[in-house]
């Protein structure tokens, strides 16, 4: 029988295995074969264990690569993640995804442990590091033509969001951990929006999640490990929380022009506000004003109180006005991308650590139900379910170009519309992080048949 053929999806999914770690080294390893099918691998995995029923399984050819037990992040960043940097330098979005259960070794791989030795710095900092050195290549290329104003303007840096979701909210952590709602707006789009500030004259400022401007790594490196810390100290358990929640960290190619443009439409949105408010709270003024009750108790126009028409009128326009400027604010942002003198503005890298794989498909208990749970964590236990199918889902539905894309079924897919939105997935990938403990079996199977439907996004194998 001919060997099945390797799926070109363009979403590229790859597994890390990691070293046994603490007690771990004198427990016993499950057997796992990798097979090359074209530029593709398989998996195949059995229990070493001498149970009446070992367990075995073998996935499809679904992976781009397999990284060995020795393998360090460096490793991982020039196979993973440098071949995408041209593109991102090109105003590209790339979206790195880790998915894997509670220890196998997500955060060590986008965030790291140790940021002296370049070797095991975290993708998220490698990448920031990469895009500094790209930056002032640039820089180094150009002539000073303009004012020195223009050109500090100009000058670009990369700017840094950090921010967790669990369930229906973002929590920002360069905000003090901010609860923002997740909702879709009138054009689509997804709008994640924090805090309401009600300001001088009835303004009201609803912020985004805050984008902190870097202008050199180092600035960069401290700005983020302050973030990770912060997300540390949020938590009771490290382990416990961080396995509940989708971490996000961005890494945005920016100049100080293009702040201040978004920054003028969060302005301009404040003004629009109280003047809407104040034009619905006329007309309603007016007809409340304008009825009369009849004897039966129901009410009807008074013939004898005109409508202030005028008024109602002027407000109205000066609604409209003000939502001119706020469209005037949005297009300048778009003219200013449009128009950009470098090509590399706005390209993002975004790295998202999953929220545990041992949620998904598990239902209401996780890892073997050892553990009781509250009914807030069978709760989040559920959601985290619904995200990380959705999640695959949407890969999938790009992969086989369906017209219909199911961004709003989980609010984990609804942040993640805009990343996707904005580039193809070519670039794209999702490590899975695996453990070889022959104890932790479950998970890693688990872990690897997620992978396998995503890298399988084209529909050859079967499960
Ligand atoms: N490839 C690796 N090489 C060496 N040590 C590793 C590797 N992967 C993980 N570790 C170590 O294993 C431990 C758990 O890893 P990590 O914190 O990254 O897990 P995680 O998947 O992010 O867990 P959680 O979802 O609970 O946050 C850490 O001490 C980490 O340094």
């Amino acid at each position: 029988m001919a060997a099945p053929q390797p799926q070109s999806s363009s979403f590229r999914v790859y597994t890390r295995w990691r070293p046994p770690i603490g007690n771990e080294s004198s427990l016993s390893e499950m057997e796992c074969r990798v097979e090359q099918h074209g530029t593709n691998h398989s998996i195949s995995l059995a229990s070493q264990s001498n149970s009446k029923r070992p367990r075995t399984w073998k996935s499809g050819p679904s992976f781009a690569r397999v990284f060995p037990a020795d393998a360090v992040n460096a490793d991982i960043f020039e196979g993973v993640v440098a071949p995408t940097l041209p593109r991102v330098m090109n105003g590209a979005t790339c979206k790195f995804f880790a998915y894997g259960h509670s220890g196998s070794g997500k955060t060590h791989t986008i965030i790291g442990y140790n940021y002296e030795d370049d070797q095991h710095l975290g993708l998220y900092l490698s990448s920031a590091r990469n895009l500094f050195r790209a930056i002032a290549e640039i820089k180094n290329g150009l002539e000073p033509s303009q004012a020195d104003d223009d050109l500090d303007k100009e000058a670009l840096g990369i700017a840094v969001r950090l921010y967790e979701v669990r369930g229906k909210y973002a929590y920002d952590l360069f905000n003090n951990g901010t609860e923002c709602h997740v909702r879709q707006g009138y054009d689509g789009r997804t709008y994640i929006r924090g805090q309401t500030e009600m300001l001088e004259g009835g303004k009201v400022r609803v912020r985004p999640i805050v984008a902190i401007p870097c202008w050199s790594y180092d600035e960069l490196r401290r700005v983020v490990l302050d973030g990770v810390e912060k997300r540390k100290n949020g938590s009771s358990t490290v382990h416990d929380e961080s396995s509940r929640t989708h971490a996000f960290l961005e890494l945005e190619i920016i100049t100080k022009a293009l702040l201040e443009a978004r920054d003028a439409v969060i302005e301009r949105e404040s003004e629009l506000v109280p003047v809407g408010k104040r034009a619905t709270d006329i007309y309603l003024e007016e007809h409340k004003r304008t009825l009369i009750r009849t004897p039966e108790g129901m009410l009807i126009p008074d013939p004898n109180v005109p409508l202030n028409q005028e008024r109602i009128d002027a407000a109205e326009v000066e609604k409209r006005e003000c939502e001119a400027r706020v469209k005037e604010a949005e297009d300048a942002v778009a003219d200013y991308l449009k128009g950009r003198r470098q090509p590399c503005l706005g390209g993002k890298f975004v790295f998202v650590d999953l929220a545990g794989s041992e949620y998904f498909d598990q239902g209401a208990g996780i890892s073997g139900g050892t553990t009781k749970q509250t009914s807030q964590e069978r709760q989040q236990g559920r959601q985290i379910n619904t995200d990380l199918f959705a999640l695959k889902e949407v890969i999938r539905a790009r992969a086989s170009n369906q017209a219909r894309l199911p961004f709003r079924s989980s609010p984990l897919t609804m942040v993640l519309r805009d990343y996707f939105l904005a580039t193809d997935d070519e670039e794209s990938a999702m490590i899975l992080t695996v453990s070889p403990c022959e104890s932790q079996i479950a998970a890693t199977m688990n872990t690897l048949k997620y992978g396998n439907l995503v890298g399988d996004a084209g529909g050859s194998t079967k499960n």
